[in-house]
């Protein structure tokens, strides 16, 4: 069986890319079973500093698997079902290293609930996202009712959950659900390009800002607690050090993630 997420990792990027483009990229089990996998490999690889998530074929993932839906017999099997899906892209969002959603043709469900997970979201030019479960009687259940009214305001979240219509990456750009476009054909090179520009920061900077950022919408007294000690603590890494020596050296810093 092809693979249902082929890795390809170039310089400090990992592109992983949705593979079963005949399924328009259908996010089943398996796809997040074999991303959870990635995930542990990715994160002990050094090397690799960020993430692309993007899709072979017509579009990024048309949504959840909606055949192995069809399969599932009871409650109980539906929520273990959406309770995977939920889990890994839950770790998605919470891996130590950025990622960076390339969205061409569609985004849709729990396409949209991936590329949502991930940290940044590029976009093609007439790209549709969207989360259609209202059309199938049902609602999003992989993090969207949760995520997206965290990115847009509530009422642009409304529109997509309850009228379960998608909207272009034009008006996802505008509503800042989407945050960079790209012209068709070049989703990858932005994606990457972004990426890249990601995985020059210091590793250790990289996963606290993702967690500070991540946390941001609590008490704000306490979030600023935590990023007072997370900072304090980050001035005894030898990255911070690095960091003001390339700035007198007038060169490009070398963070090693010590
Ligand atoms: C049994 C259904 C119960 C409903 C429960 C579902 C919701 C569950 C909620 C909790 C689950 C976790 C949260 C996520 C939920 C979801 O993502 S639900 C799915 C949401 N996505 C959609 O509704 C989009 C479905 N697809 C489309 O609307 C269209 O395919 C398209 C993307 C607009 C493209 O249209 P077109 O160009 O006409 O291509 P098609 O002919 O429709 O598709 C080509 C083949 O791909 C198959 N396919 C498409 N989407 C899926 C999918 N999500 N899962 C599996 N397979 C899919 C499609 O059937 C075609 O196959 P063939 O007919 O064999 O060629």
């Amino acid at each position: 069986m092809a693979d249902l997420l082929n890795v390809d990792v170039t310089g400090r990027v990992a592109v992983l890319t949705l593979n079963r483009p005949d399924r328009l990229n259908a996010i089943g089990t398996a796809t997040v079973d074999r991303l959870d996998a990635v995930l542990d490999t990715l994160h002990a690889d050094r090397g690799v500093r960020a993430l692309v998530v993007a899709g072979a074929g017509r579009g990024f993932s048309a949504g959840a698997d909606l055949d192995e839906i069809e399969s599932l017999r009871t409650a109980y099997e539906f929520r273990a079902f959406v309770g995977r899906l939920t889990e890994v892209f839950g770790r998605l969002e919470k891996f130590a290293k950025p990622s960076v959603a390339a969205v061409h043709g569609f985004a849709l469900g729990g396409g949209l609930e991936l590329a949502l997970a991930c940290d940044l979201r590029v976009a093609e030019r007439g790209a549709k996202l969207g989360l259609p479960e209202m059309k199938l009687g049902v609602l999003p259940g992989a993090g969207g009712t949760q995520r997206l009214p965290r990115l847009v305001p509530p009422g642009i979240a409304k529109q997509l959950i309850l009228s379960g219509e998608p909207i272009d990456a034009e008006r996802a750009h505008a509503v800042g659900l989407v945050n960079e476009l790209a012209e068709p054909g070049e989703v990858l090179t932005v994606a990457t390009a972004l990426a890249a520009r990601l995985a020059a920061g210091a590793p250790l900077a990289l996963a606290a800002g993702k967690a500070l950022v991540d946390r941001s919408g609590g008490d704000l007294d306490a979030g600023i607690a935590a990023e007072r000690e997370t900072v304090a603590v980050m001035f005894t890494a030898e990255d911070r050090a690095e960091g003001l020596r390339a700035f007198r050296e007038r060169r490009p810093a070398e963070f090693r993630g010590a």
